[in-house]
């Protein structure tokens, strides 16, 4: 069907020329002598709904059946937000026609052009609530923001309101899930986790793949998730779309947008653990956690709180840290670039991990030969004294840290950044944590170093694996200065990097940093904080999967970079044979 339509129109007393092209909808306020006046243009795959007769939906839906009119709800951009993120709000326009049978025409061909230009909108959902996340709002939210916005995207949703801690994952993993197009939470980075964890799972099950073994590549999930934030930290909505803002997110689901996203397996003696991909952190931000959950009745003030109790107990702790570095080539975590909607790095990464996509045996085959564990040629290995160690498959900006704990890590990319936080004296880690609340660069550090990776592996000095977690008052290891270098030394043709290497491994003597809080014995090992939880392991290994998962989201929209986007448009409409427009 021919999808161009051009007629006159009005919008309350004004006359407007109104276009709808495959790719827009377009209308100009037209003057009395016939001028143009300004245009409104709105992109075919963000209309929300199109509806007969003068409909408003708030504060709750009402419709004067007229025969000539017809409304479209559409999205609309607001300033606002943080991370240069842009709110999205439902915008609405009533046309009204000369005659029914053009208002039909109407209604019929925007119908249309929706159905080819946004494929993967959602039409049944499976919608998961936890009512204990964040501030406890998750049910009101849902029901006053999101559901009215699904209702009249036509989009049907099974809702389950959680009773348990990984009832999400569980159900996704065991129950039927034949007619769902994705799978939304109302929560935070831990529910989201666990659509992650059933979502990853089933789709291994059903395709007959092990998770346990880290050589082998994944299958990319089929359904696609939804986050509506209402947790502590909303790190995973936040750096996939720039705003924790529950009624931006329910338009990205309405619309169907598609963001990959790169999550990384985490594995101790030959079983899978977990997936992340917002934070591995081993030290400072695993002891935050362990102690936040002592404290959850905080809400989301526990963080802040532990964080401070933390850091005062001034800890490092030994380790040795081995990686597989990504292509130099393609992309580095200093390069100062960001990762926003239509990444040029991930478009291209898409290229390299899925070559051959329309046939799943050289899918298979292509991840699989871009990791073995064996491969020790190309790992690099340093050991010695960290505040903390932290792994990032993104960005993981949220609104402590607007830019991240790595702000040129990409989404979909296949690649890791593994951030080296030597031990150093406590007013210098203040600065570099500092330093995530602003621009500065927290990497522009001489106890920093910061390794786009593929895998990772850590391990402690023998014997203290075992040594359970205590968590105790601080103690500080003064070792700032005492780090050795190591020069490279080359093995077999491969280079092993022994840098910056402790002076020993064995516990510091424990130099009181605060008194009141320093009385204990410091321990040896801390935990690993995966996504919010804490493993139960110290040894691990790490892959990275690329655009293992799809959100829907679409990345950080920059503000410059939509309003460049409209000429672009235009300019690929004018490029595009009539036939397919
Ligand atoms: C001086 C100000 C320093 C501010 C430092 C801010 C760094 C913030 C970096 C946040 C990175 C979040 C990554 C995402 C992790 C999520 O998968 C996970 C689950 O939701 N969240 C956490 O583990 C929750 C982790 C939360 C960590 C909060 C750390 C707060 C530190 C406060 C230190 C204060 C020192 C004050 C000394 C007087
Ligand atoms: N009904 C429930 N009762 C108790 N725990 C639940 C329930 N539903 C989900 N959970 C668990 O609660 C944990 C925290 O939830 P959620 O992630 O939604 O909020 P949060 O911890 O406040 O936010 P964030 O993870 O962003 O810091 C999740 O790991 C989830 O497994
Ligand atoms: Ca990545």
């Amino acid at each position: 069907m021919d999808l161009k339509l051009e007629s006159s129109l009005w919008v309350g007393n004004k006359r407007y020329r109104a276009v709808l092209t495959g790719w827009h909808l377009k209308w100009t306020e037209v003057d009395k002598k016939n001028r143009d006046k300004k245009t409104v243009s709105v992109p075919v795959a963000e209309v929300v709904g199109v509806e007969e007769g003068r409909v408003e939906i708030l504060p709750q839906k009402s419709v004067e059946d007229t025969d000539k009119d017809f409304t479209v709800f559409y999205v609309k951009r607001s300033s606002g937000g943080g991370s240069g993120g842009l709110l999205w709000r439902l915008g609405r326009t009533q046309f009204s026609c000369p005659s029914r049978v053009l208002r039909d025409q109407w209604t019929k061909h925007l119908r249309a052009a929706l159905k080819t230009h946004s494929p993967l909108r959602p039409h049944r959902l499976l919608v998961f609530i936890n009512p204990f996340g964040g501030k406890k709002k998750g049910r009101q939210i849902y029901h006053s923001l999101v559901a009215p916005l699904f209702e009249l995207a036509g989009i049907s949703s099974h809702v389950i309101v959680t009773e348990r801690a990984n009832q999400a994952r569980d159900h996704l993993l065991k129950k039927d899930l034949t007619g769902f197009d994705g799978v939304v939470c109302v929560g935070g980075d831990g529910m989201f986790s666990e659509l992650l964890h059933g979502l990853v799972g089933r789709t291994q099950q059903e395709a007959g793949l092990c998770e346990n073994d880290p050589a082998v590549a994944l299958q990319p999930c089929p359904l696609h998730i939804g986050i509506i934030p209402a947790g502590s930290t909303d790190c995973v909505c936040y750096a996939t779309v720039g705003v924790i803002d529950p009624v931006t997110s329910a338009l990205h689901i309405i619309i169907g947008d598609s963001q990959p996203l790169d999550v990384c397996s985490v594995h101790h003696s030959s079983a899978l653990v977990r997936y992340s991909v917002s934070l591995l952190g081993y030290g400072f931000y695993g002891d935050v956690l362990a102690e936040s959950e002592k404290h959850r009745w905080m809400g989301p003030l526990r963080y802040d709180y532990s964080g401070t109790m933390v850091y005062l107990s001034n800890r490092s702790y030994s380790g040795t840290v081995k990686y597989l570095p990504a292509d130099p080539l393609l992309s580095s975590p200093r390069d100062k670039t960001r990762c926003l909607a239509g990444c040029g790095v991930c478009s291209r990464s898409t290229e390299r991990l899925f070559p051959h996509s329309s046939d799943s045996g050289s899918l298979y085959s292509s991840h699989f030969s871009q990791f073995s564990t064996d491969s020790e040629g190309e790992w690099v290995s340093v050991e010695g004294r960290f505040r903390c160690l932290s792994l990032t498959c993104m960005s993981s900006s949220c609104a402590r840290s607007p830019q991240g704990l790595s702000p040129s890590a990409h989404l979909a990319d296949g690649t890791g950044d593994l951030i080296l936080v030597w031990d150093t004296h406590p007013l210098s880690f203040l600065k570099f944590l500092y330093r995530h609340t602003s621009t500065q660069d927290q990497f522009d550090l001489p106890f920093v170093e910061v390794h786009r990776v593929k895998a990772v592996r850590f391990s402690v000095p023998s014997g203290r694996e075992e040594q359970e977690y205590e968590e105790i008052g601080g103690l500080s290891s003064e070792t700032d200065g005492e780090r050795e270098h190591v020069d490279t030394v080359s093995r077999n043709g491969s280079q092993q990097h022994l840098a910056e290497r402790a002076t020993t491994n064995e516990q510091k003597t424990a130099t009181p940093f605060l008194c009141g809080l320093c009385c204990k014995k410091s321990p040896a090992v801390s935990v690993w904080n995966c996504d919010g939880e804490i493993l139960p392991f110290t040894e691990i290994l790490c892959k990275i999967h690329g655009q293992l998962v799809r959100l829907y989201a679409r990345g950080i929209e920059d503000r410059a970079a939509v309003h460049n986007s409209q000429e672009r448009d235009e300019c690929r409409r004018m490029c595009i044979p009539k036939s397919l427009t």
